[in-house]
């Protein structure tokens, strides 16, 4: 008999927190005969606030720090962790989240605007250790293997999601700028041997500031360096205002200010002063006066309004209507609630928001509800090529057709918080104008840049250990599927003819015999992977940490019309294994929808494909045959449930994730009552599959009966437990069978 092996099972936010409580539930029951430990780890968004503000707490509110437990964890060679999309909060959610716990009589400091005493700046550097992309840069010790199994394919190819039709006079298009900005302003090196380096700011009077010190930097580590001018990002971004006027697009800005948590609000900040130019000219005082910060957007201008007398205030509103109406129409988030793409940075992201908009013709909606064509923002044009390659694309041949088209699985630079995701702690807006250097222990000058007052300087850091992960992942995931692999590498680009090196010097270390292995710019990438896919032909995306971030929600988006869907594994350096759930997010708006109609749409899909590659992975590290058996009928169970197609419905009164839950359950336990590898888990699987099958019409038509009125979950962030569980398995047929295991 095997050693009991542990899976560590993330508790983390929304629509995925709500599906947990029902799947866990099965997966525990499942397991539990088969020497595996579930351990369930918090890493929701409140959780982690508590973690760290312990101090500010009693005795028994405290919690366990999840997060650093897990982090450690991932350094482990027993590491098996199952990990769900998490909410990566920006500003105005966290202030949202605060103020649910304070309510709840959590003695949380306010999270501070201004920060004026010490005790300011200890509390908002413990809030930075909870904001934005927090998480997932913690646990990803590994690089990202992330692909569309065949299931998933021949599910989509028989079953197509919409796609929008494309034609060659839709004026969409990508705006990007052309000087001054992260790209065109990039230096990079490598440094040969361990080092640590110092970023120091030099003021035009000579005045030197540590930015940053004692960066230890490993041998081979390549650091790049660069600044985005805000002289040039507002010209820029003037000339886009006017432009949408002229060509009657959308304005729209995509960014991701939740993982790019420093440079990314910043540049928010710019677009929406850039938008309402004329009224922050006339009250940009008051505005610093009542502590308003557009870096969070104009929603959180907007509740700051509320601290000014009545007719001020309504000045203030009037004129912001105005700017509205006068101005480029806005890409909405929500047109019936006036949610505009310019109110708060988390709710357009673009590795989600570009591809939504290719799938939808390339429109956006307008306030009025409809769809039109628009003017797609990126400011910084280091990877804004890939989304108007694929633009031009549709444009000259139309639409991708899900049921023809072939697949793009990306292999990704990620480990140990490599290149741009990992650059917050070292980018910093730039008090005044003069120089910043990267300066090395001896002293000398690695990286130099000239500033000025506002502009974004970053560096970023990519350790060769990871970068030669990598390289041999990317050879075995070719060699595996037999599919030709591009590194997206641009030789003109600073941090890229650094990477090029790196690739030249260590694939020779593996046997490429017979592959097609090849090294294209972002845009040829585009165009040349864009070629195959129309034609049904594959070919893997060897890319950086954001593309492949943007890469890996694009393709998939556009192939099985959400990147939910994916499967999503994090081969961790030191052995372990990292299992995410799918490419997606949180998908606030399922709980939106939960919340009114008891109905939840979210497809738990990658969930069931990491659990089977975590129960495969402890398997076979744990000689537990046992774990073999249950992912190769997981596995089975999966494709079952695709074939006849249990996915969650949109619509309420139909079958949602907990039905789709207890198909699954029936599918995988009928797959264990047939097979003969394991006759303990026959025997036991045999008897529950007879009592879920018996019971289907009753517990199906149960779950679909108590839909249609509103659930109350006792919070957002911190639901209370009994009230959710309870909304989540409501089935007592079902809960008495799967207890009985
Ligand atoms: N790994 C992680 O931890 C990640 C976390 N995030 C976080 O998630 C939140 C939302 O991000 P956002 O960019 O809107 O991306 P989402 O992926 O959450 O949402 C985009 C849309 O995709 C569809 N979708 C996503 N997942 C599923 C699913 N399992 N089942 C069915 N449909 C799904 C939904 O569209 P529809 O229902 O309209 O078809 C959804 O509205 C943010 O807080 C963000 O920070 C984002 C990315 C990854
Ligand atoms: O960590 C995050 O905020 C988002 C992660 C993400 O989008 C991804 O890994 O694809
Ligand atoms: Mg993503």
């Amino acid at each position: 008999m095997s050693k009991i092996a542990k899976i560590v099972y993330t508790k983390t936010d929304e629509a995925p927190a709500l599906a947990t409580r029902s799947f866990l539930p099965i997966v525990k029951a499942f397991t539990k005969t088969s020497n595996i430990e579930i351990e369930v780890k918090d890493i929701s968004l409140s959780s982690r606030i508590l973690a760290n503000f312990s101090e500010y707490l009693r005795p028994e509110q405290q919690v366990e720090d999840a997060l650093a437990f897990l982090g450690d964890f991932a350094k482990n060679p027993e590491a098996n962790i199952i990990k769900l999309p998490n909410i990566s909060a920006s500003v105005p959610q966290l202030k949202e989240a605060i103020s649910e716990l304070q309510e709840k009589g959590f003695a949380l400091p306010n999270y501070p605007d201004e920060v004026k005493t010490d005790e300011d700046k200890a509390v908002l550097a413990l809030y930075n250790k909870v904001k934005g992309s927090a998480v997932n840069p913690v646990l990803r010790e590994g690089n990202s293997d992330r692909r569309a199994p065949k299931a998933i394919k021949n599910y989509a190819r028989k079953n197509p999601h919409s796609m929008g039709a494309w034609s060659s006079d839709s004026k969409t298009h990508v705006a990007t700028m052309t000087e001054g900005d992260f790209a065109n302003n990039e230096k990079s090196v490598t440094v040969k041997n361990a080092t640590s380096v110092s970023i120091v700011h030099i003021s035009e009077k000579g005045t030197k500031t540590i930015l940053k010190e004692n960066l230890a930097l490993l041998d081979g580590e390549i650091i790049d360096a660069t600044v985005m001018s805000k002289k040039a990002l507002i010209d820029f971004l003037e000339e886009q205002y006017e432009d949408s006027l002229d060509k009657n697009v959308l304005f729209s800005l995509h960014m991701k200010a939740t993982m790019m948590k420093v440079s990314d609000p910043i540049i928010f900040g710019h677009a929406v002063r850039v938008y309402f130019a004329d009224l922050f000219k006339k009250h940009g005082k008051t505005f610093k006066k009542i502590g308003a910060d557009v870096n969070n957007g104009l929603g959180n201008l907007l509740s700051k309004l509320s601290e000014l007398p009545k007719e001020k205030r309504d000045e203030i509103r009037a004129e912001i209507r105005y700017a509205i109406d006068h101005g480029p129409e806005l890409a909405m988030v929500n047109s019936d609630k006036g949610i505009t793409n310019l109110h708060v940075p988390s709710d357009v992201i673009i590795d989600a928001s570009m591809p939504a908009m290719i799938r939808t013709s390339g429109q956006m909606w307008n306030a009025d509800g409809k769809l039109q064509d628009t003017k797609a923002i990126i400011p910084d044009s280091s990877y804004a090529g890939i989304y108007s390659a694929t633009i031009d694309f549709c444009k000259k041949h139309g639409a991708f057709d899900p049921t023809t088209m072939g697949t793009v699985p990306n292999v990704g630079l990620m480990a140990q918080k490599a290149e741009e995701y990992g650059s917050h702690d070292k980018t910093f807006e730039i008090a005044s104008a003069g120089k910043v250097a990267v300066v090395d222990a001896a002293g000398k000058t690695l990286l130099e840049h000239t500033v000025e007052e506002g502009d974004i300087w970053r560096m970023c850091q990519a350790k060769d250990l990871p970068i030669q992960d990598w390289i041999k992942l990317a050879v075995t995931r070719a060699r595996a599927s037999q599919t030709p692999a591009v590194f997206w590498l641009d030789k003109n680009r600073a941090h890229d003819a650094e990477i090029i090196k790196k690739v030249k010097k260590y694939l020779p270390e593996h046997d490429t015999t017979g592959l097609d292995i090849r090294i294209l710019s972002p845009i040829k990438a585009t165009e040349f992977t864009c070629e195959r896919l129309k034609k049904g032909e594959d070919t893997i995306s060897v890319s950086g940490n954001v593309l492949r971030d943007y890469l890996t929600d694009l393709f998939p988006i556009l192939e099985v019309g959400t990147s939910a869907k994916m499967l999503s594994i994090v081969p961790l350096m030191n052995g372990g294994g990292l299992f995410e759930t799918g490419a997606g997010g949180s998908a606030p708006k399922h709980v939106q929808q939960f919340v009114e109609e008891n109905h939840l749409r979210w497809d738990s899909l990658g969930e069931f494909l990491a659990l089977a590659v975590s129960l495969e992975h402890l398997g076979t590290t744990n000689n537990n045959t046992k774990a073999l058996v249950l992912a190769e009928t997981l596995d089975e169970a999966t494709d079952k449930f695709l074939e006849n197609d249990k996915s969650p419905s949109r619509k309420v009164g139909e079958i949602d994730n907990r039905g789709s839950h207890f198909y699954l359950a029936t599918y995988w336990a009928e797959g264990l009552a047939k097979q003969d590898k394991d006759a303990e888990l026959k025997a036991t699987f045999t008897k529950i599959a007879a009592e879920l099958k018996d019971n289907e019409s009753k517990i199906v038509s149960e779950l679909n009966e108590i839909q249609g009125n509103s659930v109350e979950m006792g919070g957002y962030y911190l639901p209370n437990e009994n009230l959710t569980d309870a909304a989540m398995r409501p089935n007592a047929t079902l809960n008495i069978i799967l207890n009985a295991i």
